[in-house]
């Protein structure tokens, strides 16, 4: 998307062929910088660091990883070297082994002289795909907020929350969450977009609102314990989230606090859809509770907080007592029954095993 007017993607392959440039999001809002990956290690420490983040970016740089790998050592063993790291780098979005799987399944049975080239051609190829499902995304998610802006009074605007960022900072182009946003607004319907802060790395205040800003989209970011509030006084006509994992029986896990939101909801009538491209469907488990691994970061990311000082210098402050421990998940899972809807490349579908299936059967195939 654009930023001061020139288009980016959150993460591409440079001009010499086979280093990758990537928009440092720790940085984000008041730094813009581009980091260069240059190893599988830069790559997994890129992902462990959320200098990439968000799940299809996420499965994005592991494809990018593997081709780095295979670019110093194109061995078996250092094939399941690199498989190994990236998939350790973080737990829960399932878009991570699924871009490992698909570099995996198809470097193996190459020669080792043939697997640098097809690595970078597929890498290149998940990064463009991604682009697209997101596209499909938007024109799927757009009709919702169409319908929405059909039932309102001349100037009235539609009012969509989201939580965390799953715009394009959190994907290839585009987003998720965002898409149907984004082709709304290019379309001239009026939309306003309730921006969750999303305590504790705040991707929602730091990088949602400057996502949002830079495309001119209406917003207003508001503390994360604000949506509930709004939709009771019918400040909220839908939310829309992202997610990283939605296992084959609709339950959705997302940054931690969706749940609540989900919750909020749900008690007040508020459509609550979920974003995805098909990446994102973990068909080998049915029960997102019990079965979805929910990441546990460090204490730092909730005891401290970086912020622009009012001379410029971007500093980090202690907010938490020292010695009070910090609990810190990353995630929660929404069960399907309060999900309204699962908004994906090939439709709007309900937030069910058979629905899934139906849509994606190449991918629910043997599960
Ligand atoms: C379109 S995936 C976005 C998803 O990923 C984010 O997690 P994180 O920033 O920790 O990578 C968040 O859960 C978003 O909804």
């Amino acid at each position: 998307m654009k930023v001061d007017g020139r288009h980016f993607r959150s993460i591409w392959l440079e001009g010499d062929g086979w280093t990758v440039g990537a928009i440092d999001q720790r940085r984000l809002p008041h730094e813009f910088v581009v980091a260069r990956i240059t190893t599988a290690e830069d790559a997994t420490e890129a992902i462990r660091s959320m200098l990439v983040r968000g799940a299809p970016l996420i499965g994005a740089t592991a494809a990018f990883g593997m081709a780095l790998a295979m670019r110093t050592d194109a061995s078996d063993a250092a094939l399941d070297r690199a498989y190994a790291l990236l998939l350790a780098a973080r737990p829960t979005a399932i878009n991570l082994k699924w871009a490992l799987d698909e570099m995996a399944r198809l470097l193996r049975p190459l020669l080792a002289s043939e697997r640098v080239a097809a690595a970078y051609r597929r890498a290149v190829e998940i990064a463009n795909e991604d682009v697209a499902l997101n596209q499909g995304i938007g024109r799927h998610g757009l009709a919702l907020i169409e319908q929405i802006a059909a039932g309102k009074k001349p100037g009235e605007v539609v009012n969509v929350l989201t939580h965390c960022n799953a715009g394009w900072l959190a994907t290839v182009d585009w987003g998720t969450a965002t898409a149907p946003i984004y082709l709304a607004h290019d379309r001239g319907v009026k939309v306003h977009v309730w921006v969750d802060e999303t305590r504790p790395r705040n991707q929602g205040a730091s990088l949602t609102a400057w996502e949002l800003g830079h495309h001119g989209v209406p917003h207003t970011v508001i503390p994360d314990n604000t949506g509930g509030h709004l939709m009771q006084h019918r400040m909220v006509d839908l939310a829309i989230v992202g997610t990283d994992r939605v296992a084959a029986n609709g339950d959705v896990c997302n940054k931690i606090g969706t749940y609540l939101k989900a919750l909020a909801a749900h008690d007040n009538g508020v459509p609550f859809y979920v974003a995805l491209p098909s990446p994102t469907i973990d068909f080998s488990i049915d029960d997102g509770l019990r079965q979805i691994p929910i990441e546990q970061r460090s204490a730092d990311e909730v005891a401290t907080m970086s912020g622009r000082t009012a001379d410029g210098r971007v500093e980090t402050v202690r907010v938490v007592p020292d010695g009070s421990p910090v609990a810190n998940y990353a995630f929660d899972v929404t069960p399907a029954r309060l999900v309204t809807g699962l908004i994906t490349e090939r439709g709007l579908l309900r937030p069910d095993r058979a629905a899934l299936a139906s849509a994606f059967p190449e991918r629910s195939a043997g599960h």
